[in-house]
């Protein structure tokens, strides 16, 4: 007997990962795929399996999602919150199944598992299943650390070891390559300053392993990514929240005077983002769009502003001047194109004590894999890091509004105010100076796209926050 389709819905329905909560679904298909060495004679056994879901509305379709599991023969209480069912198991009889994740035992495997790939040819660990660990060179890990799941509001699921290591276990799965992962790899092995250094990865391969599938066959799943845990990370979301407060709370003084102003902080990520593109131009193919191309990406945001339209219809009023932003994008001859982020905004960069580091280059999550893949301008990284500097100070106020609903017309003085500091000192940095024309065009054109995007994403996920991007779109062409 294997698990009936019902455990799987219950227990996807229950994870904060599964991004189809909303949505009717069956379980489709459940496929094993591997099992996770065992790292001692007491360890449990972890296995892999891939859960298809098929969804039932009119947009239809399947996605693809990861579910490690720790076995056991009899309940194990310590993980009763991680239960997922019981059941006869084809290789493993009666087995209590749990979310590997919540596992210390099934975490231990996983990261000996990536220790032994260190000592084999190639640094990589194989296995008839066709799970492949890999490993690159620089680092030991600590076996001693214990795992810790994160408990954020994660699309995947993150385990620090210590402050070790960290594993990013990816939950939906598209075949090829995740350019979390190859991104990782070429600015770790670049050594570049504005990274967690990727320490490794997990993949598998559909078929025989020695048969040469390689990343660009679509034969193969990239499942987790095991990397340099940041000891001394402070979100950048939350640091920047905290200056903007500050600002709100200081009733006469300008940003630039009051303690805990962000604009040198502005400034450096301004120059770890120049940086961090510098080396993806170096190491990734760009390319120049031509006109063609360039009125293709201009069509692109028309048509996104048409669908956001369909969900937001208070964007009406000002589809003019969006569209008058794109139509200026549509007239520039020569548009460089490259890797990018793909999915910048404050709360991917961390600030340690060795500066700031942007992290998850896995682009936004909603959009297909290919299209994830494909370069782009380094504006729209740029972009995204503007609009956060614009939410940041109407979410504080937001905050103040609610307990203190006196001073507001000051307040969104000094919410501008703060916007527009961060956002200068961000931008003047990363261009090393002024911005020409083109560059400004590609800019604010990609800062609509941007605001458009949010205002359905604000819809779809938090409702009471769509006016901040909505008053942004007011805001252009204002
Ligand atoms: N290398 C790291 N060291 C410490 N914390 C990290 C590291 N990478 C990410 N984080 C933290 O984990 C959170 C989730 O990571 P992220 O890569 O954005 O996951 P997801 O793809 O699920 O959104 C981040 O917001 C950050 O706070
Ligand atoms: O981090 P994700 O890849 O899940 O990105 C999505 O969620 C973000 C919010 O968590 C969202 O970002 C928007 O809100 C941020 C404040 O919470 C703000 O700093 C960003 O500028 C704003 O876009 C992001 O758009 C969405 O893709």
């Amino acid at each position: 007997m294997i698990p009936e389709p019902d455990v799987f819905h219950r227990y996807l329905g229950r994870t904060r990962w599964f991004g189809g909560k909303g949505r009717p679904f069956q379980i489709s298909d459940v496929r094993r795929i591997g099992e996770v060495p065992t790292s001692r004679e007491s360890s449990p056994v972890v296995v892999i399996d891939l859960v298809e879901v098929a969804y039932g509305d009119s947009e239809g379709g399947t996605e693809v999602y990861q579910v490690p599991m720790s076995f056991y023969t009899d309940p194990e209480t310590r993980l009763d919150h991680a239960f997922i069912g019981w059941w006869e198991d084809p290789t493993h009889g009666w087995v209590h199944a749990y979310d590997a994740l919540h596992d210390r035992e099934a975490m231990d495997c996983w990261l000996a598992a990536f220790d032994r790939a260190a000592r084999e040819p190639g640094g990589n660990l194989s296995d008839e299943s066709g799970l492949r660990f890999h490993r690159l060179p620089g680092h030991d890990l600590d076996l001693e650390a214990h795992s810790t799941l994160f408990s954020g509001e994660q699309s995947n699921s993150s385990v620090a070891y210590g402050e070790d290591s960290l594993m990013k276990v990816f939950r939906k799965i598209t075949p090829g390559v995740n350019p979390d992962i190859s991104v990782h790899e070429v600015l770790t092995r670049t050594g570049s300053e504005h990274i967690a250094a990727l320490y490794g990865w997990l993949d598998w391969v559909d078929g025989d392993p020695e048969s040469g599938a390689d990343e660009g066959s679509g034969t193969i799943l990239q499942l987790a990514m095991l990397q340099q845990f940041l000891r001394t990370a402070s979100d950048g979301w939350d640091l920047a929240l905290a200056s903007a407060r500050n600002l709100f709370a200081e009733g006469d003084l300008h940003a630039y005077e009051a303690g805990g102003d962000f604009a040198a902080e502005a400034e450096r990520l301004g120059v770890a983002l120049r940086d961090v593109h510098g080396v993806l131009a170096e190491n990734f193919p760009v390319e120049r769009l031509d006109a063609a191309a360039v009125r293709a990406l201009a069509d692109g945001m028309d048509a996104r502003l048409d669908a956001a339209l369909e969900v937001v219809p208070e964007l009406a009023p000002h589809a003019g001047t969006l569209r008058a932003a794109y139509d200026r994008l549509r007239r520039l001859d020569d548009v460089a194109v490259q890797q990018i982020h793909g999915d910048l905004h404050l709360g991917q960069t961390l600030r340690t004590s060795l500066g700031w580091k942007i992290v998850d280059f896995e682009g936004e999550p909603a959009k297909p894999l290919a299209e994830r893949l494909k370069p782009d301008s380094p504006w729209r990284d740029v972009a995204g890091m503007l609009r956060s500097f614009d939410y940041v100070p109407h979410v504080v106020e937001r905050q103040f509004a609610e307990d203190q609903p006196e001073g507001a017309e000051q307040r969104a003085y000094r919410a501008e105010e703060w916007a527009h500091r961060n956002r200068n000192h961000f931008l003047t940095a990363y261009a090393d100076g002024a911005l020409d024309e083109d560059q400004r065009v590609l800019l604010d054109a990609y800062v609509a796209d941007k605001a458009v995007y949010e205002t359905v994403y604000e819809t779809r996920n938090r409702p009471t926050w769509v006016a901040i991007p909505l008053e942004a779109v007011a805001r252009i062409g204002a």
